[in-house]
């Protein structure tokens, strides 16, 4: 396990700084190994990646029918992402919560300065926390917070937000949370899960949210808005919040765009569920690119298991098909902790959840 302890950023906010840098891009923000992204032509145009439509599901249950698990199967197994549609959350709640999001970062800098990222913690507002003196820096600010359970909430996060933002938000989370249970069940069902584990593992389980603002940027080739990443979470659902397009995911080792349908949102699965599904699930890399004119701003919530649960192959998944699990099991608290004393770096730290041949057969 990485033992770093993160540096405090002391860089504030990119979005004032970023005004100062109208000519060139500061070493620290360029990424000199950036991998390049697919350009589409007539001849290999850019593939959109699949739509998923929950009415299907009610449809397919009525009719007793397995076709939408079978496919939501092959989605999660093939591209690990997906856009939702017909997802059942309000359309009225979604615009007000994109208006409150936009609203947060149009605050006062003295404002959101108050959210500020205090030394050693990863919860707030700031820009990338830094593991050495070296590590390239994001071309964003983010806020994030854990939401999920309540005793875990800072005080002066999500309770001392502008009472417009925080009632919207607490409204939000409560309509996601529904949702994500439901596709819990779903994609677990579709993978011979039975469905009172997703219940008891995801249950009021730990929730987490990222709210992400990317200035524009005059030399955005030289930048990465957000660092190559998968999500150590069971599902991040997924708002782009400006229609500003930038979000890209890495398929069969080439870097895709995503573009956004305004009415879905856009659904990825996490290492959680790749190592809950002994790999039949694909955990997407995925990163965000910025633009020369527009800012862009993007709010992620992540879904996971109870803080005291284990993260591991799924137990009724394992004695439903006789598999020999491919990860190891921690408790979810352990797992967290892990995950946020290292960097973001692809999928390096789902690779150290895999059970190598050598280790299991010496176990
Ligand atoms: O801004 C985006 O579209 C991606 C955000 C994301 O991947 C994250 O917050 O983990
Ligand atoms: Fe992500």
């Amino acid at each position: 396990m990485a033992s770093s302890q993160p540096l405090s950023p002391s860089h504030g906010s990119l979005q004032e700084l970023a005004k100062e840098f109208k000519l060139g891009v500061p070493d620290r923000y360029i990424q000199e190994h950036r991998e390049t992204t697919f350009v589409s032509n007539s001849s290999s145009p850019l593939p959109s990646i699949p739509v998923i439509d929950l009415n299907d599901f009610i449809i397919s249950i009525l009719e007793s029918n397995n076709d939408q698990l079978k496919s939501l199967r092959s989605v999660c197994h093939e591209w690990g992402i997906f856009q939702l549609v017909n997802h059942g959350v309000d359309k009225l709640l979604v615009e007000k919560m994109k208006k409150e999001t936009i609203e947060f970062f149009n605050l006062p800098l003295e404002e959101k300065l108050r959210y500020k990222l205090k030394g050693g913690d990863y919860q707030g507002y700031g820009q990338t926390i830094l593991h050495s003196q070296d590590q390239k820096i994001d071309w964003a600010d983010r806020f994030y917070m854990i939401t999920n359970p309540l005793h875990r909430r800072k005080s002066h996060l999500l309770p001392d937000f502008p009472p417009s933002l925080r009632d919207t938000m607490e409204n939000y989370l409560q309509e996601l949370q529904k949702l994500a249970m439901t596709l819990f069940s779903l994609i677990g069902q579709a993978v011979n899960i039975d469905k009172q584990e997703m219940v008891d593992i995801f249950e009021d389980g730990m929730q987490s949210v990222r709210m992400t603002y990317y200035p524009p940027c005059p030399q955005p080739d030289l930048v990465m808005g957000l660092t190559p990443h998968s999500d150590a979470a069971g599902i991040t659902i997924l708002l782009q919040v400006n229609e500003v397009q930038g979000l890209q995911v890495k398929k069969d080792g080439v870097w895709f765009p995503v573009n956004f349908r305004p009415d879905a949102f856009v659904v990825n699965v996490g290492d959680i569920l790749e190592i809950m599904s002994n790999g039949v699930y694909n955990s997407i890399e995925h990163r965000a690119t910025v633009n020369t004119t527009n800012e862009r701003i993007s709010l992620a919530m992540f879904f996971n298991p109870k803080l005291e649960a284990d993260v591991g192959p799924a137990k009724s998944l394992l004695t439903n098909t006789g598999e020999p699990p491919l990860y190891q099991t921690v408790v979810m608290e352990q797992y967290l902790k892990d995950f946020f004393s290292r960097k973001l770096n692809g999928k390096t730290f789902l690779e150290k959840m895999k059970i190598r041949n050598c280790e299991s057969s010496e176990t």
